[in-house]
């Protein structure tokens, strides 16, 4: 920054830049001052519908103007229409947290690596973006947490172990032994594992806030002194209500921290008595020790029912230094030779004025408090600038009041001391905050002029080789290489990283003209001496160096010779080598290329596999698509068949039941005929019956069928007598199967298998007969070749008198090959039992009794019902020997 140049300044009416003498700017080179560097950043407006009261112009100058409401309002205060301010630089509202980061904060971490101190802090009103600035959230990182990652990245290598750098609770560091510092980190371990101490909360991976905020890959700074060990240690304190808090401070059980004092070190430096240093080995460690602060800082405005806006934040990042050993390897054990550097980023409380955010009570003394410290700082700075501009003129010095305030008393000996201050200043461009925009202005105005001497760089220099870290670490690694190749010689070699080639510290001042001439030449000589010595050292030393180079060139070009002689013969190798391998280059070119084609054919015959497959499934589908349908079909059909059999069976049932009952209905018509038949027969005096419609021809006239002539007009009138004589000429049914009487008929006599001899004077007469016990079916009758049939049945009533009739019928053959057999007689014998009475009892049912003459008559005869009489008179066998017989 052009310090002057970017003063920024009131502009009356047309905006008009102030520019400072150039009698000031070469003064302020000439003390090798810097002024402070003041940013501007502009947060984005909340909404689309706010009003803004700030334009940016150009990357440096940024325009105040107020509404015209409010213009009116300060023009009646003889304010002006609008200010221009210039900065170092402005951020405007699309500006990325990198950016800030990358302009402000890099050269800051850049110090604190050379061993600089720098001081840091975001100045605004509450809401401007002070916090968002200085810390950001998980997704936008704010500075600090990019200043240790920098930092970390850069010093990573050259980090000493934890404890070898310990604070001295004065501001300082002393140097433990390698020895102690390992008991202090075992220490450490077994309070961690123990679960108390400071960090025993600790668990990396497992915030993962601190895993993200540290995530990002800066590139590392130069300007590291790759000869130094390094460690970092951070304090995180909170300056409220004019009071100092150390957040890291393990209190305990107790919830409210104790403020500290500010103290001022050996070197002038201010610190914070006994304020807790944690020694930080990665960012993720420092970022948690950052958390566990912000904790604190939670719980504590939780206990005070503070607001965080109402308190300054300090996060102390310190660099601990100091040269290593002639070997590299670990740090010379000297604490004059430690360098401390320090970069303090600093978050202000909101700057607005007490009567806008109409405080009462502890607010409005909190918010006194705050306006004190920031005016204290604004004093401070103010009366700094004075006195800077009054010692180039030569006037009188002011004395700063820093102790009237402990964020002032802290940074006291930036400002009076020497390092480098940058500050942002964060504007909330909105309508509203345009009076306290114009303060923040004010006094970004008044800082911009106030200058700082610049930090003289700190030269830790021990007369040791440069670059003797490095210098070790490859020859080690050569060894090392060496050991692993098996070349025993390697244990032997020895890296002289050591030598001094400096005569010494400079000469001493010399004025011979003073009393002490004698003393100081004395000093001289004594010097010169010295030096001689040393040079005399050197040379000696240098000549067994160069003794030493020159045979080691010797070595070299012996060992050159060799080399040659052996590369010459491997050249040659290589040509036939490089010659098979051509042969062999061309072979597998040529194996490539069939490989190619078979590829090639492969991809088609997979193309042609794939369409075949594709075609087989597609096959595969309809085919399962039609076992499918066929299923389908075959369902219905059965269904179909199931609900046609229903219905075929239900409709048999139905004519079979019609069948049965129609039967039924001719079986009780012929149970009635037969009963009447029957009674006819068993009438004991048969009265000549008109032969005109007895019951039998009833039966026969029923039972012939349609095949059957009637025989009422041929046949004579049969007559029931138990004298009738046996009656021939029975008309047949078909004339063209009568027989003549000349030829004679054949009877068959169907009876019992036992029948009861016949005892009567009247014997039937029955002329050539052939006799049956069983006649099933139309071949008995056909097989004798009778044309007469005779039905013997025998009963015996209940007086013992055994009735014998027979039944007299003519076979008449039928049209379907049958026979029929047509009643036309009836003859009855009686026999009178001697052991009854002659008294004449009509039985009393169709059916014989066996009573009385069971000892006469046989089993067989006794079971021969009316009924059985009835069914073989009515038999009549028609049709053809495998059909069904009619009854
Ligand atoms: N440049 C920016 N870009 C985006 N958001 C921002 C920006 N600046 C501030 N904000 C947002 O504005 C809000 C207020 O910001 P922040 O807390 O940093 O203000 P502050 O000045 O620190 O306030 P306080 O004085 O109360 O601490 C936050 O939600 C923050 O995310």
């Amino acid at each position: 920054m052009k310090a002057v140049s970017r003063t920024p300044m009131r502009v009356l009416k047309t905006p008009r830049v102030h520019q400072t003498t150039e009698k000031h700017r070469r003064e302020t080179s000439e003390k090798a001052k810097d002024p402070v560097n003041v940013f501007c950043r502009v947060r984005p407006l909340q909404s689309d519908g706010d009003l803004t009261s700030l334009r940016v112009k150009s990357s440096t100058t940024i325009a105040l103007n107020p509404h015209d409401q409010l213009l009116q309002h300060h023009k009646q205060n003889g304010a002006q229409r609008e200010i221009q301010y210039i900065f170092k630089h402005v951020f405007q509202s699309d500006a990325t947290q990198q950016d800030v980061f990358a302009s402000v904060a890099q050269p800051l971490v850049e110090n604190l690596v050379r061993g600089r101190n720098s001081l840091l802090f975001t100045y605004g009103v509450t809401g401007s973006g002070k916090t968002y600035t200085m810390t950001g959230n998980l997704r936008h990182r704010g500075i600090m947490p990019r200043c240790l990652d920098v930092l970390f990245r850069t010093i990573s290598d050259f980090q000493a172990k934890k404890f070898v750098f310990k604070p001295d609770k004065l501001n300082g560091f002393e140097i433990l032994s390698e020895e102690d510092a390992l008991l202090e980190r075992q220490h450490e371990m077994n309070q961690r594992f123990a679960g108390s101490g400071r960090f025993a909360y600790r668990n990396k991976d497992s915030d993962p806030e601190i895993a993200s905020q540290a995530s990002v890959e800066p590139m590392p700074l130069l300007g590291l002194d790759e000869d130094n060990m390094y460690s970092v240690f951070v304090t995180y304190v909170e300056i409220y209500n004019n009071s100092v808090y150390d957040l890291l401070e393990d209190s305990g059980i107790q919830k409210t921290l104790q403020s500290k004092i500010i103290r001022e070190d050996a070197d002038h430096h201010m610190f914070v008595h006994g304020v807790t240093e944690v020694e930080v080995k990665t960012v993720e460690d420092a970022l948690e020790v950052f958390q566990m602060g912000q904790k604190k800082k939670r719980m504590g405005h939780t206990v005070l029912n503070a607001e965080s806006s109402r308190s300054h934040s300090v996060f102390n990042i310190r660099l601990v230094q100091a040269p290593t050993d002639n070997q590299g390897e670990n740090v010379v054990q000297d604490r004059q030779k430690i360098t401390v550097s320090q970069l303090s980023l600093v978050d202000l409380a909101g700057s607005e004025r007490s009567s806008r955010t109409k405080n009462t009570g502890v607010r409005l003394r909190e918010a006194g408090n705050i306006n004190n410290s920031l005016m204290t700082l604004r004093t401070c700075l103010e009366y700094l600038r004075e006195n800077q501009q009054a010692a180039i003129n030569g006037f009188a010095h002011k004395k700063i009041p820093y102790r009237d305030s402990k964020i002032t008393h802290m940074f006291k000996n930036y400002f009076d001391g020497e390092g480098q201050v940058s500050m942002i200043v964060c504007i909330n461009p909105r309508m509203e905050d345009y009076d306290e925009n114009m303060q923040v202005m004010k006094f970004a105005e008044m800082t911009q002029e106030v200058q700082i001497a610049r930090a003289t760089p700190i030269k830790t220099d021990l007369g040791l080789t440069p670059g003797r870290r490095k210098a070790n670490k490859l020859f080690k690694i050569a060894v090392k290489n060496l050991n692993e190749l098996g070349m025993s010689e390697a244990k032997d070699l020895k890296v002289d990283v050591g030598l001094v080639y400096s005569l010494g510290p400079d000469f001493p001042f010399c004025q011979v003209d003073s009393p002490e001439a004698e003393v100081k030449i004395q000093e001289l000589m004594h010097y010169l001496e010295q030096r001689i010595e040393k040079r005399k050292r050197l040379r000696a030393n240098l000549d067994i160096k160069c003794d030493n180079f020159r045979q080691m060139l010797m070595n070299l070009d012996r060992d050159n010779l060799q080399l040659s002689t052996e590369l010459a013969s491997l050249k040659a190798v290589y040509k036939q080598e490089r010659e098979r391998s051509f042969a062999l280059e061309k072979k597998v070119r040529i194996h490539e290329s069939s490989i190619d084609v078979l590829n090639n054919t492969l991809t088609k015959r997979d193309r042609q596999i794939e369409e075949l497959t594709f075609k087989l499934n597609e096959k595969e589908n309809l085919l399962t698509q039609t076992e499918h349908e066929k299923e389908k079909q075959k369902k219905k059909f059965s269904s179909k068949m199931a609900v046609e059999s229903d219905k075929n069976k239900r409709e048999l049932e139905i004519k079979l039941r019609q069948q049965r009952e129609k039967l039924h209905e001719r079986m009780r018509i012929k149970d009635e005929k037969l009963r009447l038949v029957s009674n006819i027969i068993r009438s004991e005096d048969l009265p000549s019956m008109p032969r005109s419609q007895s019951s039998e021809d009833l039966l026969n006239e029923k039972d012939r069928g349609p095949f059957t002539a009637r025989t009422e007009s041929s046949v004579p009138a049969t007559r029931t007598d138990i004298y009738a004589t046996p009656r021939h000429g029975v008309a047949a049914a078909n004339n063209r199967h009568r027989r003549s009487r000349s030829a004679g008929d054949k009877w068959l006599e169907h009876r019992a298998a036992n029948p009861v001899p016949l005892g009567t004077i009247m014997q039937p007469f029955l002329k050539n007969r052939k006799s049956v016990t069983k006649l099933t079916d139309m071949k008995t009758l056909t097989e004798h070749g009778a044309n007469k049939y005779c039905l013997v049945s025998q009963e015996a009533d209940t007086d013992g008198d055994v009735e014998t009739k027979l039944y007299k019928g003519n076979v008449i053959p039928t049209c379907g090959g049958g026979a029929q057999v047509v009643f036309n007689d009836i003859e009855c014998l009686k026999q009178k039992s001697p052991v009854h009475s002659p008294t004449r009892k009509r039985p009393s049912n169709g059916t014989m009794s066996a009573l009385g003459v069971a000892s006469a008559l046989p089993s067989t005869v006794t079971s021969i019902t009316v009924q059985d009489v009835a069914s073989r008179c009515n038999l009549g066998i028609e049709g053809h020997s495998n059909k069904k017989t009619k009854i």
